[in-house]
Formats: structure tokens, sequence, C-alpha cells
């Protein structure tokens, strides 16, 4: 068994760079940190010196990173991936430093996903400076794409420290790898792939404020604002560039008796499975629409 220490970084491929590099800073918020690499942007959310990266080249995501707390956790993890028949790869100098991190492994998930595992994450004692006042406060959360979700529950759970916090039918599978209620999220879809990358903000006036900013803007608004009834958190989803979808959220729950917690199952033809508020996008699961990552 693997312990996750926390979720680290997502690096996705752009075409179009500057598209990209503008919609994260002047539309999103985050901060752009120099990189001193070119065709590559690290833009930063909270004390971390980076949590998303975008790679000029290929569009689409290139790898879902996540940290370990030593270095012999990482020793330790390669020998138990390689132990369980991945392919697994050690990232080089140069790599390891785009990533601002000392060391790092990859491997690719049953389904396709590519795994990174970092220790060694630098940390910026200075306090973010957001292009734009969004109110994010933290990286909150990632949710992968896979075609069975229940096969990569057993995988997250099999292999790592991952505990699952409620299902959404076969459709969406939430965990856990400390108190907050999630922060490794998988959505059923044809495709290996990036759901979405979310974002917490400081306050519930944050995701208000983000959406009239957003529409304002023309961007595209997935779902929301609504209430997820599994984290209880206020949400917005929305569309950026190259078909990445952002979430923007406030007021995740906190698993703090973890003896006491039971995954619930919430039912995706239930209206309001996914929303309380009953947003026109949010009634079911099942409805093709809440394919977050495919907006047609
Ligand atoms: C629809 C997706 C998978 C989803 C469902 C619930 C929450 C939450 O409770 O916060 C999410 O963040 C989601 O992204
Ligand atoms: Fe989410």
């Amino acid at each position: 068994m693997i312990e996750l220490e926390d979720i680290g970084y997502v690096r996705s491929g752009v075409a179009d760079f500057a598209t990209a590099v503008h919609f994260a800073t002047d539309i999103v918020g985050l901060e752009l940190m120099d990189s001193g690499e070119p065709g590559v942007a690290h833009l930063r959310s909270d004390s971390h010196h980076h949590s998303l990266s975008l790679v000029e080249g290929v569009s689409g995501v290139i790898a879902s990173g996540f940290t370990l707390a030593t270095e012999d956790a990482l020793v330790a993890a390669e020998s138990e991936l390689e132990r369980r028949g991945f392919r697994v790869t050690r990232g080089d100098e140069k790599e390891a430093r785009s990533r601002r991190v000392a060391e790092f492994i990859g491997f690719d998930d049953p389904f396709g996903n590519r795994i990174e595992l970092a220790f060694g994450r630098q940390t910026i004692s200075r306090p973010v400076r957001l292009s734009r006042g969004s109110g994010i406060t933290e990286f909150g959360h990632l949710c992968l794409d896979a075609p069975d979700v229940r096969e990569a529950y057993r995988f997250w759970s099999s292999t790592f420290n991952a505990r699952v916090s409620d299902w959404v039918g076969d459709g969406a599978c939430l965990m856990r790898i400390d108190e907050v209620h999630h922060k490794i999220a998988v959505f059923q879809a044809d495709e290996p792939g990036m759901c979405h990358m979310n974002f917490q903000v400081a306050e519930l006036d944050d995701v208000f404020r983000n959406w009239h900013f957003l529409v304002e803007h023309g961007v595209e608004i997935e779902m929301g604002p609504g209430r997820h009834p599994q984290s209880g958190a206020i949400f917005l989803y929305f569309l950026g560039p190259e078909n990445f979808t952002y979430e923007y959220s406030f007021g995740v729950r906190r698993i703090t008796d973890e003896a006491a917690w039971r995954p619930r199952f919430f039912d995706p033809d239930e209206i309001g499975a996914i929303d309380m508020w009953l947003g026109p996008k949010a009634r079911t699961v099942s409805q093709p629409q809440l394919r977050l990552s495919d907006p047609a």
C-alpha cells in the first residue's frame, strides 16, 4: 500500500499556449510563475510553486502528480508498483526541475491515465499573487476519467491509501486521502483523461463573483452555481481552452471521524443527485450533458 501525502499538480499539453495561459491567469485567476523554460507555464494557486503546468504541444492532459512524504517512500513505491506489474519510469533531473520536485516516478494507471508520484515538492513562502480577485485558496481536487469507475476505485483503494467518501451510481466515485471529503475523483468516460481540476475559493461570495465575471467574459458555464450533496460544497464548473474543465468550489466537507464515516450511494437518476439546487445542467448524472470534459 502506497501512502499518498497529497495531490500535487496537473500537467497539461496545450496546442494554443498563449490562449491557455491567458485563460489560466486572467480568467481563472492563477498566478503565472517564471518557469525559465520556453513553452512551459507554471500556475500557482497556494503555498506550492504551482499546481498546474501548461506545456506547449499536443493538447491533452500529460500527467497528474501526487506527493509522497519521504524519499524512502518514493523508492518503496517504485518497487511496489513494479511488483504489481506496472512499468515505472524515473524522471530525470530536468523533468524533476520542471515539476519543482526533488524526485519523481511515473506510470500509467490501468486505464491509461499517467500518474506521477513525487517527493520534495517546492514550497514558496511569499503569499500567492492571484492574477485577479478570484479568491482561490488552493488546489482542491482532481477528477480523472475512466471507463469503469468501480474498477478505478479498486485500483486507487488497493494501491494507495484512497478511501471512498461517496458514490454517484457507477458514474462517479469521490475519494479522500486525508480529512478532505475528496481530493481524487473518478468520472465515467470512454477514454482516460482529466474530467476537471478543482480550485477551492475563500468564501461563498467568491463563487458568485466568479460566476458573474465568467459570464461577462463569455466563458461557457458547464454547471452551477449549485451545491453538491456529497461534499456539501457550492460549485461552479466552466470550460477553458482545449476542453479543459475547471471547477471552483467553497465549503467542502471534512471527514474528521474516520471510523464513523460510511460512504453514501447517490442514485444518478434521482433529481438533485449532484446538485441540491437542481440547476439546469445537473438534474441527473446520467444526462449526457454531465460529460464535463465533452460539452458537445
Ligand atoms: C460530478 C462530479 C464527479 C462531482 C460530484 C461531487 C463533487 C463534490 O461533492 O464536491 C464534486 O466535486 C464533483 O466534481
Ligand atoms: Fe469536483
